[in-house]
């Protein structure tokens, strides 16, 4: 069970993973406090799945440094051991049955829950018997998730683990998951195209685009520490000191503008025009259309000068 005096699920600095001409993250910059349940997101190609390949020791950075639970990834058995990972496609033995992947968790993991493991099959509605390769999307993230946790590990990591499921099994697999951090007493990241599962099971959020870290914080914080203001354009160049506008879109009118501005707490009341909380969607949105807008530009400047 992590404590105030345990180190950081993950801390980067200057973590830079290159693909030989490709930047799939650039010097990032990141220190997760422990005991979070951590939501990853960002647009396609944004560096998500690297970062979590390179937290599981599955791949090397370029330069900087990563470490999870206060080492480096997989430095040795028994740091893997601390580590459960469920990849992008919840990936099983299609000839393997539920129980055979049971036996065969057990033999390879000395730490192997075999009560836990076998609870959560039958709590599932998974027969032991049925054939991995017969089961669905759904019923494979289940058998998945219950391998990683019966290891018992400290933090479980997922890679866009819902994605392919319908509503009501990425419900299940969600409250599945949140019931295993919580009876492992783990920590857990997640990363997802969804934010409405981010909102249901996150209480940290990192928001990656363009290869870098946009933002990252406890939800609650960064909710309290971003608005959404409607004011006269001009009052925009008049904002408090420490206030930074993270998005403007033009009113109708042609004089308001709507900004979304991120702001100490305490602050919202020396903001102009009429000020409003932000959504976690909102928030979001505007980090990564801020992210966007310079290749954006440099897209439209290219494609005037190929002209
Ligand atoms: N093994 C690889 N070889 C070459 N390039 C790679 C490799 N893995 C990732 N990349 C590139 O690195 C960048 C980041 O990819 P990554 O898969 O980490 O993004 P992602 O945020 O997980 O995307 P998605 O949401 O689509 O899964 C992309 O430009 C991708 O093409």
């Amino acid at each position: 069970m992590p404590n105030e005096q345990s180190p950081p699920v993950l801390q980067a600095q200057g973590l830079t993973k290159r693909y030989g001409r490709r930047t799939a993250l650039n010097d990032v910059n990141l220190t997760i406090p422990p005991g979070r349940v951590i939501g990853l997101v960002g647009p396609n190609g944004a560096g998500k799945s690297t970062l979590l390949h390179l937290a599981c020791g599955l791949t090397e950075p370029t330069s900087g440094w990563l470490n999870v639970l206060g080492s480096r990834p997989a430095a040795g058995a028994a740091h893997l051991a601390r580590v459960g990972f469920v990849a992008q496609d919840t990936p099983v033995y299609g000839s393997f049955s539920v129980a055979d992947h049971l036996r065969l968790g057990a033999r390879l993991n000395p730490s192997w829950d075999r009560d836990l493991a076998e609870r959560r099959i039958a709590r599932a509605g998974l027969s032991p018997a049925q054939k991995a390769g017969r089961l669905s999307g759904g019923q494979r993230a289940q058998l998945a998730l219950t391998i990683a946790a019966a290891t018992r590990p400290e933090l479980l990591i997922f890679d866009e683990p819902a994605a392919a499921l319908d509503p009501l099994a990425r419900q299940a697999f969600l409250e599945n998951l949140l019931e295993f951090v919580t009876e492992l007493g783990a920590g857990a990241v997640l990363s997802s195209h969804v934010l409405g599962d981010i909102e249901r099971v996150c209480d940290h959020l990192v928001v990656l685009c363009a290869s870098r870290v946009q933002i990252a914080g406890d939800i609650p914080d960064l909710l309290a520490a971003h608005h959404r203001l409607v004011a006269p354009r001009e009052e925009l160049d008049r904002l408090p000191g420490g206030a930074e506008v993270i998005r403007v879109r033009e009113e109708n009118d042609g004089r308001h503008v709507s900004a979304l501005v991120r702001a100490d707490a305490g602050t919202p009341s020396a903001l102009p025009g009429s000020v409003e909380p932000v959504t976690l969607e909102e928030l979001v949105l505007a980090y990564m259309t801020r992210a966007a807008e310079p290749a954006a530009r440099a897209g439209a400047r290219a494609g005037r000068g190929a002209r």
